[in-house]
């Protein structure tokens, strides 16, 4: 019988246990529950913004209407999506950064991103949801959702590719109005998330675009 195991090279180089557990529990930790929460977020702000939508609906169903039904969506498409790819919502609530504490030799630091976003010192109408705000050239690394620098978040690129294909099929195959208007935050999470977990009505537009 024709050998069917697939070889992983070198022994040596083969990944242990303990390595495969950690690499399980980053894709669990940092990869889903961080996304999951980034895309309720794009549900709700997006509900509450209908200018917004409105912008986002008009490049996704160019995008629809230029391929055909039923197939996927390539690397090129997820790249034609320049707007989509702005409506990332402010998230991670974490605790903030005290300059006047001594900070001793192992402590973990965390830079309160949400409050950085919502600071009205840097951003004119900090609460107000505009996708487009971190564009601005004259504030470089404003946007600090997946970090920045040496240890930005090495899931952003499959991050980013999850929640457009999420929007695509959510705006082109659906309608949804959020019908729990409490925006409380857990208190405990590690990142923010609403206590209510955002349920929505969703209701089929059309039948004729399904895409993956
Ligand atoms: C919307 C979704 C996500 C958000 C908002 C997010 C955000 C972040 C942030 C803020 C950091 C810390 C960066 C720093 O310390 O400066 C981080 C690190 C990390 N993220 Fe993500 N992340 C997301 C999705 C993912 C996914 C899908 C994966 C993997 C499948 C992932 C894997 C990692 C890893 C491995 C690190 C540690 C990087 C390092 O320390 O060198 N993340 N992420």
């Amino acid at each position: 019988m024709e050998d069917d195991h697939i070889s992983c090279g070198d022994e040596s180089q083969s990944l242990s246990d303990e390595q495969i557990k950690d690499n399980i529990l980053t894709m669990i930790i940092a990869g889903q529950d961080t996304t999951a929460s980034a895309i309720t977020w794009m549900v709700k702000y997006l509900d509450e913004n209908q200018e917004v939508l409105e912008i986002l609906k008009a490049e996704q169903f160019s995008l629809a209407e230029k391929s055909s039904p039923n197939s996927f969506l390539s690397l090129e498409d997820l790249n034609d999506m320049s707007y989509s790819s702005k409506v990332s919502p402010k998230l991670r609530l974490r605790y903030a950064l005290q300059t006047r504490y001594k900070i001793k030799k192992g402590w973990n630091i965390n830079i309160d991103a949400r409050s950085i976003h919502l600071d009205p010192t840097v951003y004119n109408d900090p609460d107000k949801f505009i996708p487009s705000r971190f564009d601005d050239e004259s504030k470089p690394y404003s946007f600090l959702g997946f970090g920045q620098g040496g240890r930005t978040c090495l899931g952003m690129n499959l991050a980013r590719a999850m929640m457009l294909v999420f929007l695509h099929r959510l705006v082109t195959t659906y309608k949804w109005k959020v019908i729990d208007s409490d925006s409380s935050i857990e208190q405990w999470a590690l990142f923010a998330r609403l206590k209510s977990g955002c349920p929505v009505h969703v209701a089929r537009i059309r039948d004729d675009v399904v895409r993956s």
